[in-house]
């Protein structure tokens, strides 16, 4: 038998957890928001990006994203591939979080296939952050067949945690960090550090 180590399963926020604040600099209500990054594969504008684009909600804390599901995202004939899906609600659920925090990675994704989605279809996210508890990013989010409130194809929960600059200087390589603005002091720490 496989010794398969005990992993942490529980995303759900605390009962007393409070709703987050938007914060003052992000987008208003009903702008776009900005790609977190350029290279990214959900929402950057290089070959193979999802290319979802996001904006914000009403409320000014969710956001709502769009996803043209191309024969390019298949997993069966037809069909959108699910782990695109999860790719669409990683992305988004990141959008939620970048109105409200600084950089966060993805610790737990977990998503819920409801319906097929079919190539050719328009996939529309709605993605909220449900609480901020210390590094703790708690997020949810909706995927809709055709418009936004249509029917449900998806549902997502992920808890993402607050990283410094130094994951990204320790994981990540230097000259990507070009990419995020980073200083030429950073930049070189990142090449020191290799
Ligand atoms: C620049 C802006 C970019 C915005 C991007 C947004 C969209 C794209 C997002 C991504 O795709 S990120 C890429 C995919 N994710 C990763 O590569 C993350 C890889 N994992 C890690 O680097 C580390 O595991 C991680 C930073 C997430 C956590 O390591 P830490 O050492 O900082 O935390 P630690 O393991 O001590 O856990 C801290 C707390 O979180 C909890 N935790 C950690 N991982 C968990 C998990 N998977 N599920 C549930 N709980 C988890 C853990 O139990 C603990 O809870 P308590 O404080 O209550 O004890």
């Amino acid at each position: 038998m496989g010794n398969v180590p005990r992993v942490p399963i529980s995303i759900e926020p605390p009962a007393d957890a409070e709703a987050p604040q938007r914060h003052p600099k992000a987008p208003a209500p009903g702008e776009p928001t900005a790609a977190h990054y350029e290279g990214c594969r959900g929402c950057g504008d290089v070959p193979g990006s999802l290319r979802i684009r996001s904006w914000v909600g009403d409320d000014g804390v969710s956001v709502h994203s769009r996803f043209d599901v191309l024969a390019e995202h298949q997993g069966a004939p037809g069909l959108l591939h699910g782990g695109m899906l999860m790719t669409a609600f990683d992305d988004a659920l990141g959008t939620a979080y970048t109105q409200i925090a600084r950089s966060a990675v993805t610790a737990r994704l977990e998503t819920d296939f409801r319906r097929p989605v079919p190539v050719g279809t328009t996939l529309w996210l709605r993605s909220r952050v449900d609480a901020i508890v210390d590094r703790k990013i708690f997020t949810s989010g909706v995927a809709f067949l055709g418009e936004l409130d249509g029917e449900v194809a998806g549902t997502a929960r992920a808890l993402f945690l607050k990283v410094g600059v130094e994951h990204f200087l320790r994981h990540g390589r230097p000259e990507d960090l070009e990419a995020l603005g980073a200083s030429r002091e950073v930049i070189e720490a990142a090449r020191a550090a290799r």
